[in-house]
């Protein structure tokens, strides 16, 4: 007779994309789950895109340039990369490995060209979810009131909305974002209850006949 033992259940670290228009909100609800869960971890990307006001490195992103950017992604040192708005963005893909193999879980604020990459290279391991604007005029309004883009950036990305949201039937889950709090806590019950997924417990067969073998 084997005795039970919980921690014979390891979980496997998920990787939790957030996807939307620009302006739509993601990072701002990245940003409100990191601050309640501490047992998730922000994915840093690195992109050519010029630093905006505000923004700091390493936090916000890795600033590089061209050069560099090209050679991360010919190396394979990027898990995922697109171009998005005339810039490269890419996942380093160290960072998010060492996490998961820690058992964390790693947050993404990227677009559906890397959804889509980050799904074709491991689906078990990705839970999706995009983000609407509640309406067009109030996602126009938060890419002015975010105040760190000229017009010109601010119509290119409004233009460009379109096409972002086209792919929400390709996310696990989809909300939209009337209100900051609450759409942290839709994105954190999905969370909670992902992390359940029995595919993402290790163990869990053992633990299961550890109990039988008690009956
Ligand atoms: N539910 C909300 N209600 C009102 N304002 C919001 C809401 N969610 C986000 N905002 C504001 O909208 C602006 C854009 O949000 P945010 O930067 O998070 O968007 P984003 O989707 O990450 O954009 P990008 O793709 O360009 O990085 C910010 O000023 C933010 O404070
Ligand atoms: N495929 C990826 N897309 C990314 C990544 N990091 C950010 N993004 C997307 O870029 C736009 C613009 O971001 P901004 O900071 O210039 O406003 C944003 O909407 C994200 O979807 C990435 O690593 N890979």
């Amino acid at each position: 007779m084997a005795a039970t033992n919980t921690s014979l259940i390891h979980r496997r670290g998920l990787m939790l994309v957030l996807s939307s228009p620009s302006g739509a909100g993601k990072t701002t609800i990245a940003r409100g789950l990191l601050e309640r869960d501490p047992g998730i971890t922000m994915s840093v990307s690195v992109t050519t895109r010029a630093m905006r006001p505000g923004e700091a490195e390493g936090l916000d992103y890795y600033f590089i340039d061209q050069q560099r950017f090209d050679r991360m992604a010919e190396t394979g040192d990027l898990l995922e990369h697109a171009r998005v708005f005339g810039n490269c963005y890419g996942t380093p893909r160290v960072a998010v490995e060492d996490a998961l193999g820690a058992g964390r879980d790693v947050l993404f604020a990227i677009d559906w060209q890397g959804a889509q990459q980050l799904a074709q290279n491991a689906r078990d391991d990705l839970v999706s979810v995009f983000v609407l604007p509640p309406t067009v005029s109030e996602l126009e309004r938060r890419l002015r009131g975010r105040g760190q883009d000229s017009e010109e950036v601010i119509a290119n990305r409004m233009a460009k909305a379109s096409n972002e949201i086209s792919h929400w039937p390709e996310y696990d889950y989809v909300i939209v974002n009337h209100d900051v709090d609450e759409s942290i806590a839709a994105v954190e019950s999905i969370l909670r209850a992902e992390r359940l997924r029995r595919r993402r417990q290790v163990g869990l067969p053992e633990f299961v006949r550890s109990i039988q073998d008690t009956l």
